[in-house]
C-alpha cells in the first residue's frame, strides 16, 4: 500500500524509501538544517541516534537523542540493534537499526544527521540507498562564533570541537553533495532541492513500467 503522504511518482511505483545524510563539522549548520527540513517536508523520518553524551539544556530525551550510559551502548551495539556507530568528539553515538528498516520498507524517507564515520558505514551498508551531504561553514571564524553564539558548550568544549573540525572536514569529497552554509534559508532551499531531485530519480529509475503500461493501454483505448 501507499504511505500517507506518497507523492504521485511513489504511488506509481511503491517506492522504497531514501537514506539522506547530512554531516559537517561541529557548529557548521546541519542540525538547523535538518530540523528545518523535518519541519517542512512529510514522507520523511529523522532518525533518532542514541549517545552517551551529557544532554544540553535545550535537548529533549527522545526529540534530539536518546540519552543512554556506555553500559546501555556496548550491549545495543553488541547485539547488532545499531546500523552504525562512532566515537565523536569523546562520545559514543549510534542509529538504532529497527525504526531505519521500517521506515525505509514503508516507503519513507529517512534523514540523518551524523558524523563521517557514520556515514561511510552506511554508505558501505546500503549503497543504493543513500544521498550524502557535508555541510561547511562560511569561515574558519564564522565556525567559531557560531558555536560560541549557541552557548550550549564549555569554552573547552568548543575548543575540542574547533579542534577536531579539520579532520571532519578532510572527509567533504566522499558526499555527493557539499552546501557552504553562508546564508540559512538559501542552504535550506539547496537542501530541500536536493531531496526532491533524488526523489525523482529513484521514481524513475525503480521502474516506472507498470504505469507507462497502463499509460499505453489508455491510449490503445482513445486512439482509433
Ligand atoms: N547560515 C547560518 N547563519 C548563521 N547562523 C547559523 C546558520 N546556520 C546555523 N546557524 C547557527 O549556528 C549554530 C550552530 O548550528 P547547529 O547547532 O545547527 O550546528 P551543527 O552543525 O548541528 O553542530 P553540532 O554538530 O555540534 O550539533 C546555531 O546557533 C545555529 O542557529
Ligand atoms: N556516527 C554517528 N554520528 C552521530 C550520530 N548522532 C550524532 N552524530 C554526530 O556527532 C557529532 C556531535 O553531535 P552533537 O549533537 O554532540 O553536537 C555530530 O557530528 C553529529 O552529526 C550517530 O548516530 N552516529
Amino acid at each position: 500500500m501507499a504511505p500517507e503522504h506518497a507523492t504521485d511518482e511513489s504511488a506509481a511505483i511503491g517506492r522504497r524509501g531514501l537514506m539522506l545524510v547530512v554531516s559537517s563539522p561541529s557548529g557548521a549548520g546541519k542540525t538547523t538544517l535538518t530540523r528545518n527540513l523535518i519541519d517542512k517536508e512529510q514522507q520523511i523520518t529523522l532518525s533518532i541516534s542514541v549517545t552517551t553524551r551529557v544532554r544540553r539544556p535545550s535537548e529533549i530525551e527522545g526529540v534530539h537523542y536518546r540519552f543512554i550510559s556506555m553500559r546501555q551502548f556496548e550491549i545495543m551495539r553488541d547485539s547488532d540493534q545499531l546500523l552504525e556507530w562512532a566515537e565523536v568528539h569523546g562520545n559514543c553515538y549510534g542509529t538504532p537499526r529497527e525504526p531505519v528498516e521500517a521506515a525505509l520498507a514503508a516507503g519513507r524517507d529517512v534523514l540523518f544527521d551524523i558524523d563521517w564515520q557514520g556515514a561511510r558505514q552506511l554508505d558501505e551498508k546500503m549503497p543504493g540507498d543513500v544521498v550524502s551531504v557535508f555541510v561547511l561553514p562560511p569561515s574558519a571564524t564564522e565556525l567559531k562564533a557560531r558555536l560560541e553564539r549557541r552557548a550550549e558548550d564549555s569554552a573547552a568544549i568548543i575548543n575540542g570541537r574547533l579542534r577536531n573540525a579539520a579532520e571532519e572536514i578532510g572527509h567533504w569529497s566522499e558526499y555527493d553533495y557539499v552546501l557552504i552554509n553562508r546564508d540559512l534559508g538559501e542552504s535550506f532551499a539547496r537542501l530541500r532541492a536536493i531531496l526532491t531531485a533524488e526523489r525523482l530519480k529513484r521514481a524513475s529509475r525503480a521502474g516506472l513500467d507498470g504505469f507507462v503500461g497502463t499509460l499505453l493501454d489508455g491510449l490503445k483505448v482513445i486512439t482509433t
